[in-house]
């Protein structure tokens, strides 16, 4: 039997909630820097890593925007995904659904078409280097207004055949999902999938408002979700898949302590648990990072973790045959480990 490093990272897994951004390492942010003559606020690579401590959300969130000033070029864009994707595959990721936030660089004045066309040429050479597919996931900066998302979808236009949902992320508290329940509805009519994060730091209600207004395919987060009874039921009955992080709401203060994660009482309450590693350069650790550190924290049998595995799978936006072939492979490494 192989010890449980090897058994979480041979298991085939998908990633459903991933910020492309965030998984910007100090040394590429260095190097990026460099190759773009922009000044770092920071010393050196240790110094950036030093910064990482976080009491909540925002206070990541800030420092998340500024590592993000290096990105310019599509060639940026390309070495970014690309450095995720070799990584991502050599544990265990069959499959990818990457977030990316538009605004954090047309605002700075950086070209849609850099940044989506850097991701997706990097997407093109995972398939051919390591037979993971991917898919793109555009997320509206909550913290902006509606008619700023509307904007970046107007944006987006050319590529939609390449876009599999929309997103919602940054600042939860004090900008709820019904602020962007118009353009959640266009982007559907534009045959969009939808996920929103909800209930990571922001009340129940927020999870309410995804689901009832956003009328959304995912969950991201959904870790207060489980203060309210009649919610869990009804995400339970929906088959609602939640792209839960296990490292970031520790990281993030979500939860104070890993030992006490709730990701195995989702699992018994019947939820569609998923895991995830959010922004694994900022939180100390990629997927199978993710599986493992919760594993040992919460005593997760190797069943458990591959429900988890096919969760993920089952989540995703795959076709149902793939997700089928994707899960049969997970039962015979189960059955073999
Ligand atoms: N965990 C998170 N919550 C909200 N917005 C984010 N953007 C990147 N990571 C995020
Ligand atoms: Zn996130």
């Amino acid at each position: 039997m192989v010890d449980l490093e090897a058994f979480v990272r041979g298991l085939p897994k998908a990633e459903l909630h991933l910020h492309i951004e965030g998984s910007l390492e100090p040394e590429l942010m260095f190097a990026l820097a460099k190759r773009n003559g922009i000044a770092l606020p920071y010393p050196s690579v240790e110094a950036v890593r030093a910064a990482y401590a976080f009491s909540n959300l925002q206070d990541f969130l800030d420092i998340y925007y500024a590592g993000a000033s290096v990105l310019l070029t599509r060639q940026d864009f390309h070495d970014l995904a690309m450095a995720y994707f070799d990584r991502a595959a050599a544990e265990g990721v069959r499959h990818a659904e990457i977030m990316f936030d538009p605004q954090t660089h047309t605002d700075r004045g950086v070209p849609f078409a850099e940044v989506i066309e850097g991701l997706l040429s990097a997407m093109a050479e995972a398939q051919a280097r390591h037979g993971m597919t991917s898919a793109l996931i555009l997320s509206f900066l909550r913290h902006l207004s509606q008619d700023a998302a509307f904007a970046t979808l107007a944006m987006a236009e050319p590529w939609l055949d390449r876009i599999t949902a929309v997103g919602l992320d940054s600042s939860e508290v004090g900008h709820p999902p019904r602020k962007f329940e118009q353009v959640f509805a266009a982007a559907a009519a534009k045959g969009l999938k939808r996920v929103a994060h909800a209930g990571e730091e922001g009340p129940p209600a927020y999870v309410y408002e995804a689901l009832d207004l956003l009328h959304v395919d995912r969950i991201d987060h959904g870790n207060r979700a489980l203060e309210d009874e009649d919610l869990v039921a009804r995400l339970a009955a929906q088959g609602m898949t939640l792209t839960v992080c296990p490292l970031s709401n520790h990281k993030l203060c979500v939860v104070d302590d890993l030992a006490d994660h709730p990701l195995d009482r989702m699992l018994a309450l019947g939820l569609a648990a998923t895991v995830n590693s959010d922004d694994p350069a900022y939180f100390g650790g990629y997927v199978a990072d993710n599986y493992l550190a919760v594993a040992r924290a919460r005593g997760l049998s190797r069943d458990q973790l591959a429900q988890l595995a096919r969760n993920s799978f089952a989540g995703s936006f795959l076709p149902q045959e793939v997700i089928a072939s994707h899960i049969k492979d997970i039962d015979a490494y189960a059955a073999a480990h």
